[in-house]
């Protein structure tokens, strides 16, 4: 365990039940010699679930080969795979070594892997069926022994049925398919999660205490969709550390190219009438105040259940939590009345 602890160096943060579940069944697949594909939104910590996986398989001395199929020309991913003999196609001048080749007795993490060509995966195919495969240019046949992970932010089902993924292959691959929660999902793991990248991020600028976040920072945190999901995250914190001078950081820039120049006198903002006639300055408190209002619905018809009225208003329990933090104050001022 200890050498298992020593070559898997970026331990996966998260304290969620959504994300112990998706542990606890990537640890049991690590454990059998079969492929797995991994499916999440962009962001959700595929690659470092596919590393993780790999360390604590049988396999974790071996290596880890990454190849991700995103950033390769569709027409160079059977050389990168497979290799080529010197002179199989113009340009060739030495044998290359493929990754397969490099991967032997350990993982293969083909990130990305539905933007593969049929015809690759014809080939991918045999390698998971039989072990066999030739370089490209060649008729010598090598035999391998390299496990496949694939990670998939696609629809691999659709990708089959409109013909563009092999059914046979995915057959293969699905042995164990895991989903990745979006960040969204994680509750209190956004918290855990920010903290740490806040921690490093801190070092890194030499600052030496690290900044906190205020409640409404916090509650931002926990309503926001994330759509980018861990990776979005990490930049959220660490442009805000970076920016912040004070302990206390109370604001969170989401889009980094919300551009303050847009509007240019030519380009005047469209407003309906109706809209120009709102106190816009009163929109924060506005918003603020029909959330309250929503919550404090919900909880009065679920008597007072959290869980009952997350489903009432269509979210997770976690977000419901979140936004019952934000207004907790308020809330226990009329909790008699809820009760
Ligand atoms: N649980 C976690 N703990 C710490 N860092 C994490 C965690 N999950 C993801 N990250 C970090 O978030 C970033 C994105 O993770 P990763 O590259 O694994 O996501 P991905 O799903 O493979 O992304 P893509 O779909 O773009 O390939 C990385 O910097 C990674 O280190």
């Amino acid at each position: 365990m200890e050498a298992v602890q020593a070559g898997y160096n970026q331990q996966p943060l998260g304290e969620s039940e959504v994300f112990l579940d998706f542990q606890s069944k990537l640890s049991r697949a690590a454990t059998v010699n079969r492929s797995v594909l991994l499916v999440g939104e962009r962001g959700s910590g595929k690659e470092i679930a596919a590393r993780r996986l790999h360390f604590l398989s049988p396999r974790w001395q071996q290596n880890l080969v990454t190849v991700n199929c995103a950033a390769l020309p569709p027409s160079l991913i059977e050389t990168e795979l497979f290799g080529y003999e010197q002179g199989a196609f113009t340009g060739a001048q030495k044998t290359r070594k493929g990754r397969f080749e490099e991967a032997e007795g350990g993982t293969l993490f083909l990130d990305e892997i539905g933007l593969i060509p049929l015809e690759v995966q014809e080939k991918i195919l045999r390698v998971v069926e039989y072990g066999t495969y030739e370089r490209v240019g060649s008729s010598v046949t090598h035999e391998t022994n390299v496990r496949i992970i694939g990670a998939t932010n696609a629809d691999l089902p659709t990708l089959c049925e409109q013909g563009k993924f092999k059914e046979d292959l995915l057959d293969r691959l699905s042995f164990e398919v895991l989903f990745l929660p979006p960040l969204r999902e994680r509750g209190e793991d956004i918290i855990l999660l920010a903290t740490y990248f806040a921690s490093k991020m801190t070092l890194e600028c030499g600052r030496k205490e690290m900044p906190s976040f205020s409640e409404d920072v916090i509650s931002q945190m926990l309503c926001y969709p994330w759509p980018g999901n861990v990776r979005e995250l990490k930049n959220v914190v660490e442009r805000a550390v970076y920016r912040s001078d004070a302990s206390l950081i109370e604001h969170l820039e989401f889009n980094p190219f919300d551009n303050p120049f847009k509007r240019t006198s030519q380009q005047q903002p469209v407003l309906p009438l109706q809209e120009a006639e709102l106190d816009l300055s009163q929109f924060e408190a506005a918003r603020l105040e029909l959330d309250l209002k929503y919550l404090k619905q919900a909880l009065k018809n679920a008597s007072g259940n959290q869980k009952e009225a997350a489903k009432l208003l269509n979210l997770t329990y976690d977000q419901l939590r979140g936004l019952y933090r934000k207004y907790q104050d308020r809330l226990q001022e009329e909790e008699q009345d809820i009760k």
